[in-house]
């Protein structure tokens, strides 16, 4: 009896896999064979390659075609590879792509729950409309003083530690202190000397947030593999305790604001009025959403452009040129507009973010039936369901040299080009209605650092640097021992 039930059991299973994964070829979708519950991503499984390798090399793989069907373990998904496509998905037809695809409880997971990224439908637009207002070129110009503060401590940093034989740092770490500390400012009014006070527990709660323990990492890895288990799950991306501590920290700074009648230019500033229209803890997780996005992507992001101009001495020396008229017109301080306007340092700062984009493919889902009808007619219009997973593949458009010619020499003057400069192929900060509310932030943030400190350092790679590959169970494109880079200081 027992051995019929298992035999029925058996035959149901095998049909469903069948089913499942004959997806796209019911739909006429080309893809590549999946295996069995795998899908086309056991690579990562058994971390031999990231999500975003996977993705890239599927990209290259099928050349020539607009869409892709992949299976994401069981999950059908659309991998978009044609940037047109991608543009109307993100723009015109955004409606029917509104949302992440990634799901959070806030309930147990205060800071990424409500993190913009995350929020879903009606919820996400009504809080991006109201945080918009905190991101204007204004606010940010407002906020520049404290950049530059964060900078110039740096570099003080610097001159106390580097001798006459230099030192060796690795990029992504020292850069995250930089961004850490610019943010605690910019946000929330707290200074702290990060590269002095390592011990401090504004510091130390900055590094661990992005630290969960070893369960928690493996849920969180098993959420990138099915999104819609951390919500059931109730599965946390941050370090609890950390969070906590993060939470009573901007709480505290809201309520000795009020105490004392205080109104304030920075983050939690223009946040504070928020509190009567979302209620206290919803803009308690936005203002916590900042601590993450304003450091550890522009760690990351600091930490590839310090690398690139080790590896390239001609741009950096170039750049050095740029920075020093730049220095010179300012008395020794850059101003805002200077940051703005210097054309070398922002294409550099784009040739970084095209060669590594921090995240390496974005995935969308359908929140709305749709039809997608290819203009040339290369097959028979295809109805994508509501539900469906949507891969963006930023690297690899990114690094196509259909795009951009020799996609793996880091050419800056690429974008001095006037056409190139906004090109529809550079998609670092995404795109349309969900693009990164950061930008601006992010990239004053970011430059102003690079000048401070390529005005200051010579870089040059470390002679035992070894590249590791992407992480494979990282949600960030980081390499996994990062990028090791020797300072000397200028001679001036
Ligand atoms: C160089 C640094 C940065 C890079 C490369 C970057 C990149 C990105 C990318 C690729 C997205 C996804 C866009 C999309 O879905 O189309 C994103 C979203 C987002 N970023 Fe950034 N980001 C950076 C800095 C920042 C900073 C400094 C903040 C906040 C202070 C921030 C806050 C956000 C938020 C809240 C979202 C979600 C937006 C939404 O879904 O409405 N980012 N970012």
């Amino acid at each position: 009896m027992i051995t019929v039930l298992v035999g029925i059991v058996l035959v149901v299973v095998v049909f469903w896999l069948k089913s499942t994964y004959s997806y796209w070829t019911r739909k006429c979708v080309p893809g590549p064979e999946p295996r069995w519950i795998v899908g086309n991503f056991g690579a990562n499984v058994i971390r031999q390659k990231s999500l975003g390798d996977i993705v890239t090399e599927l990209y290259r793989k099928y050349d020539g075609h607009k869409i892709v069907g992949i299976y994401r373990m069981l999950t059908p998904c659309l991998l978009i590879r044609d940037v047109d496509v991608v543009k109307t998905m993100t723009i015109k037809d955004f409606t029917n792509f509104h949302d992440n695809d990634i799901y959070m409880d806030q309930s147990s997971d205060l800071i990424f729950g409500g993190n913009p990224f995350v929020l879903k439908g009606e919820d996400w637009k009504e809080k991006r409309t109201q945080i918009t207002n905190a991101f204007t070129s204004g606010k940010i110009k407002a906020m520049f003083a404290s950049m530059t503060k964060g900078a110039k401590q740096m570099i003080e940093y610097l001159n106390k530690t580097v001798g006459d034989e230099g030192k060796t740092f690795e990029t992504i770490d020292f850069s995250s202190n930089y961004t850490l500390e610019t943010v605690l400012i910019c946000a929330y009014g707290i200074e702290v000397k990060v590269f002095e006070e390592p011990d401090s527990k504004f510091v130390q709660m900055g590094k661990k947030l992005l630290q969960p323990k070893p369960l928690e990492a493996f849920f969180f890895y098993v959420s990138m593999l099915y999104p819609k288990i951390t919500k059931l799950l109730k599965i946390r991306f941050s370090n609890q305790g950390t969070s906590e501590q993060v939470f009573e920290m901007i709480k505290a700074a809201f309520d000795y604001r009020d105490k004392n009648n205080l109104e304030s230019k920075d983050f939690l500033g223009n946040l504070a009025p928020l509190r009567a229209v979302f209620g206290e803890k919803s803009v308690l997780a936005l203002a916590a959403a900042f601590f993450v996005d304003g450091q550890a992507t522009t760690g990351l992001a600091m930490g590839g452009i310090l690398y690139d101009l080790a590896k390239n001495p001609e741009v950096q020396q170039k750049l050095r040129e740029e920075l020093n008229e730049y220095f010179e017109k300012d008395k020794g301080q850059l101003s805002y507009e200077s940051i703005q306007e210097m054309p070398y340092l922002d294409a550099c700062f784009k040739e970084s973010l095209r060669m590594q984009p921090v995240l390496g493919f974005l995935t969308k889902v359908c929140t709305k039936t749709y039809t997608y009808t290819p203009p040339d007619e290369s097959h028979p219009p295809i109805v994508i369901e509501k539900g469906t997973p949507i891969l963006l593949p930023i690297h690899a458009i990114h690094n196509d040299p259909q795009y951009f010619d020799e996609p793996s020499k880091y050419i800056p003057e690429r974008f001095m080009d006037k056409e190139m400069a906004n090109t529809k192929y550079f998609m670092g900060f995404g795109n349309g209605p969900r693009a990164c509310i950061g930008r601006r932030f992010g990239s004053t943030q970011v430059k102003t650092g690079v000048a401070y400190l390529i005005h200051n350092y010579e870089l040059s790679l470390n002679p035992n640097i070894k590249l590791s590959k992407i992480d494979p169970w990282e949600f960030f494109s980081v390499p996994k021992d990062g990028f090791r880079v020797d300072f000397r200081k200028l001679k001036k």
